[in-house]
């Protein structure tokens, strides 16, 4: 049956982490070939969208980190709505509201997920019939952590990471967040890897089978030992001070501690959920970081909500 437009639509959209992040060296086209799995972990951005009869694509950003986001038309939302306009060649225009409680520039793909939201919620609002297929080939062109963020759960990403694949995953995993204050350019930390190792030394990328055996178990004890991430290295080279972050997480009762993406969040993986509140309540008086969040994982991809009251 059809699905029929709707004149608003609100979606969730989950940040993600890299659980395992292979990076291998720069290809000619400067993108950096990847083996990774993501994790989608339930700390959201809501993006609503409404149509406007005028063509025009607006962007209001609300929240904890408006005043880091641009909202005009190199807004990554805004640019997945004119995606598909064009595309599509709609009339309509939308008027997009995020509210952010994603960190920016964080390393937790903020900005592609709601990209990858406002795909969902325009092919609704415009009636576009899209396919899930459609839609993640969409996301390739916005970014490469954009059809993730669609799909969501646990997934292998390869290519630039936009070729996503689910991996199984089992239970739920309590990770604690803490979050920089501003944020990191990510091709400036991809670059800072390549100027930290030897080119010719690198290896083709792959995924750690130790990492997928652990994530069937559903144990924070046997996932701790084999997290990893390559861009570590760069990010603390380009901000040493995450460094104390992450020992004191450690000291703090934390499996494991770990940059998240390209950084500067850091994440930790507690033991149970109590452990997580006890971990985020030390973290916040540490003083080392803007802010704490929690967080479970995996959850499911960009989906949409009952929207807010208007
Ligand atoms: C590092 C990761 C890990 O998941 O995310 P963050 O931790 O920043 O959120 C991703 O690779 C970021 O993906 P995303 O933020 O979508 O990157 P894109 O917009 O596609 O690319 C931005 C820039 O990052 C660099 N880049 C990105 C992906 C990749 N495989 N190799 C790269 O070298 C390039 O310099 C590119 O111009
Ligand atoms: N909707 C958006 N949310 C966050 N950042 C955005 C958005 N649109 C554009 N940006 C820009 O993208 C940059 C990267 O942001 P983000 O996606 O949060 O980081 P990361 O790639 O580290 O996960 C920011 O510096 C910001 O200027």
């Amino acid at each position: 049956m059809p699905v029929p437009p709707a004149s608003q639509v609100t979606v969730r959209a989950p940040a993600k982490i890299n659980l395992g992040l292979a990076v291998g060296a720069p290809r000619p086209d400067g993108f950096h070939p990847l083996a990774t799995v993501y994790q989608a972990v339930a700390l959201y951005d809501d993006v609503t969208a409404v149509s406007r009869e005028d063509g025009e694509i607006t962007v209001e950003v609300l929240g904890d980190f408006a005043a880091e986001v641009p909202a005009d038309d190199t807004n990554l939302a805004a640019r997945a709505a004119r995606l598909l306009q064009t595309e599509y060649d709609v009339e309509a225009g939308v008027e997009l509201t995020i509210r952010k409680t994603i960190p920016v520039a964080g390393g937790m793909a903020g900005g592609s997920t709601d990209a990858a939201a406002t795909l969902v919620a325009c092919n609704r609002l415009w009636g576009l019939q899209l396919t899930s297929a459609d839609l993640e080939r969409h996301a390739a062109v916005l970014g490469s952590d954009v059809p993730f963020c669609l799909v969501g759960h646990t997934a292998l990403g390869r290519g630039r990471g936009e070729q996503v694949t689910e991996v199984m995953s089992r239970g739920t995993f309590h990770w604690v967040f803490a979050i920089a204050d501003g944020g990191l350019s990510t091709p400036k930390v991809y670059g800072e890897l390549d100027r930290l190792r030897p080119l010719r030394r690198v290896e083709p990328p792959e995924v750690d089978p130790e990492l997928l055996s652990a994530l069937l178990t559903g144990e924070p004890a046997a996932l701790a030992p084999v997290l990893s991430n390559d861009l570590q290295a760069a990010a603390l080279s380009l901000r040493p001070k995450l460094g104390e972050t992450l020992q004191f997480g450690l000291e703090r009762g934390a499996l494991a501690a770990m940059v998240s993406g390209s950084g500067p969040t850091c994440l930790f993986l507690a033991p149970d959920s109590r452990r997580a509140v006890d971990l985020a309540v030390d973290l916040a008086d540490s003083g080392l970081c803007r802010m704490v969040r929690q967080a479970e994982g995996p959850v499911p991809g960009a989906r949409i909500i009952p929207g807010p009251a208007r």
